[in-house]
């Protein structure tokens, strides 16, 4: 649980403002870029994070932003108003871009981030594969952004999606490292949610939620009310992880139950050290 980080949407701030004395302090908190929101909205998000004294991790998606003016613009603004050192960039879901930008490497390439002052750029790792990339394709799309990320001054960090399958996260993670890829990671857990909030989100993430892969996370179809929470993943994940899966810490997807989750992460710390 050591160094854990967290994503958090701007409609999640009042709950994580209630549950901040229980949360480290400096924890990296991700806010994730949701259509429909308004710039100021996600830049107050930034703030809120800031100055409840966690380090915002604005997400930038590619494909949701429509000109190069208003990615700068946000751009500077979370650093002007939040402190903003770090940045998460991914592609986004829109099968057709809303502007300039295809994928994370383009609005790296812009040179942006580091006139900005940003030390810390994530990117997304892909446990379980990308509907549209190969796995080849990932690989070597993930081992050029990081080392553009370097070239550009800046340290990468590799954000994995989230998975319920902790032996298919092992042996990614197992993977990247053989291929040379030694940045440091977080590994994506989901929080302690209702039964059906996980499948949507699995859904809508493209993560594989089949009965197998749920009744190893400790869910059975045949009762599928209730919550469910990432014990027997991280249970596992802990039991398996060698010097051959390098250095990991945990990233947890909350889906909208902050409390829940930072309830979970206490609990489990109280328990299991
Ligand atoms: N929000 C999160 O925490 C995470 C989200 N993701 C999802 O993974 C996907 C890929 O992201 P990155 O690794 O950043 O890829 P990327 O930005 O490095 O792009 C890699 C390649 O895939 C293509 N591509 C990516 N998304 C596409 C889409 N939705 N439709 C058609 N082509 C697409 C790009 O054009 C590019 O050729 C995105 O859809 C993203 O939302 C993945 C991990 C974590
Ligand atoms: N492919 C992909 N696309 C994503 O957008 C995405 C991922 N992967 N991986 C995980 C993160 C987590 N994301 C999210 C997105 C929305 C909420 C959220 O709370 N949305 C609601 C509630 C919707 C609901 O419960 O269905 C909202 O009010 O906006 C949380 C996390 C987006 N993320």
């Amino acid at each position: 649980m050591e160094g854990y980080s967290l994503e958090v949407t701007s409609k999640d701030i009042p709950a994580l403002t209630e549950a901040t004395g229980k949360i480290w302090r400096e924890c990296p908190i991700a806010v994730p870029y949701l259509p429909g929101e308004t710039y100021e909205a996600r830049i107050a998000a930034a703030k809120s994070v800031r100055e409840l004294g966690f380090e915002p991790m604005p997400h930038f998606s590619a494909r949701r932003i429509e000109s190069r003016e208003e990615f700068e613009t946000y751009l500077e603004g979370v650093v002007r108003e939040a402190g903003v050192e770090r940045c998460f960039v991914v592609a986004g879901d829109p099968s057709t871009p809303a502007g300039p930008f295809s994928d994370s490497s383009s609005l790296i390439e812009t040179g942006a981030f580091e006139r900005a002052g940003i030390k810390v750029i994530g990117v997304g790792g892909h446990p379980e594969g990308h509907p549209v990339m190969s796995k080849a394709e990932c690989w070597d799309i993930l081992k050029s952004k990081c080392e553009d990320i370097e070239a550009r001054g800046m340290a990468p960090l590799i954000v994995a999606q989230f998975a319920f399958d902790a032996d298919a996260m092992l042996a990614w993670l197992k993977e990247l490292r053989e291929r040379g890829l030694d940045y440091p990671v977080r590994v994506g857990v989901p929080g302690p949610a209702g039964i059906k909030t996980l499948a949507r989100f699995a859904a809508v993430c493209g993560v594989s939620a089949s009965a197998s892969v749920l009744a190893k996370y400790g869910i059975s179809l045949g009762r599928l009310i209730g919550t469910a929470g990432p014990d027997k993943f991280v249970d596992k994940l802990v039991a398996g992880l060698g010097p051959e899966h390098g250095r990991i810490r945990l990233h947890f997807y909350p889906f909208g139950g902050v409390s829940k989750t930072v309830e979970w992460i206490e609990n489990y710390q109280q328990t299991k050290g």
